[in-house]
C-alpha cells in the first residue's frame, strides 16, 4: 500500500478537542472529516451552508484532496456535498470548509465535531496543453449526451 504525509494544522485552539481526519476502518477510502462549529449549525431545507473544519493542510506536490459526502447522510437526510467531489489544491494554505447543502425535507442539525463529508487523497496528473488543427477519428466521435441509448 502506498502512503504519503500530509501536514494538517489546527487553526484555532478552541477546537482542539475535535478529532483530526481519520479513516473510519483500516480499509477505508476517506478519512472522515469534523464540522468545528461552536455549538451547533442549522442547515434548512433547500439551502446551502459552507461548513468550517478548522483545518489548514499541506499537501505534497502532485495530490490533492478531494471532498466527498458521506452516504449515511445523504440516504438518511438528504445531505450532500454541493461541489462533490470538493477540491482541495495541494497549494492551498487557508481553512478547507466543506460545502454541504441540504437536499432533504427538513432541516439538518450539525453538532459540534460531526463528522459530515470524508476526504479522499487523490494522485493528479499533470497536463501541457497543445492546440492542433485536427484530432484523430475514434469510434464514438462527436456524439455525446445518450448517444448510446439513455438504458
Ligand atoms: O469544497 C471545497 C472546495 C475548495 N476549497 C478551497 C481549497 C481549494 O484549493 C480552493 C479553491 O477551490 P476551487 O478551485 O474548487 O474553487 P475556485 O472557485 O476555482 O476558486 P479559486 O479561484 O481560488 O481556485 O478552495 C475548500 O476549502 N472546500
Ligand atoms: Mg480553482
Amino acid at each position: 500500500m502506498e502512503k504519503i504525509q500530509i501536514k494538517i494544522q489546527r487553526i484555532d485552539k478552541k477546537f482542539s478537542d475535535i478529532e483530526l481526519p481519520a479513516y473510519a476502518t483500516p480499509g477505508s477510502s476517506g478519512l472522515d472529516l469534523r464540522a468545528a462549529v461552536e455549538d451547533l449549525l442549522i442547515i434548512e431545507k433547500g439551502k446551502v451552508a459552507l461548513v468550517p473544519t478548522n483545518l489548514r493542510a499541506e499537501i505534497p506536490e502532485g495530490y490533492e484532496i478531494q471532498i466527498r459526502p458521506r452516504s449515511g447522510l445523504a440516504a438518511n437526510h438528504g445531505i450532500g456535498v454541493l461541489n462533490s467531489p470538493g477540491t482541495i489544491d495541494s497549494d492551498y494554505r487557508g481553512e478547507i470548509k466543506v460545502i454541504l447543502f441540504n437536499f432533504g425535507d427538513s432541516d439538518f442539525v450539525i453538532n459540534r465535531g460531526d463528522r459530515i463529508a470524508q476526504m479522499v487523497i487523490s494522485k493528479v496528473y499533470y497536463a501541457d496543453i497543445l492546440e492542433t488543427e485536427e484530432l484523430n477519428e475514434s469510434v464514438r466521435g462527436e456524439g455525446g449526451f445518450g448517444h448510446t441509448g439513455s438504458k
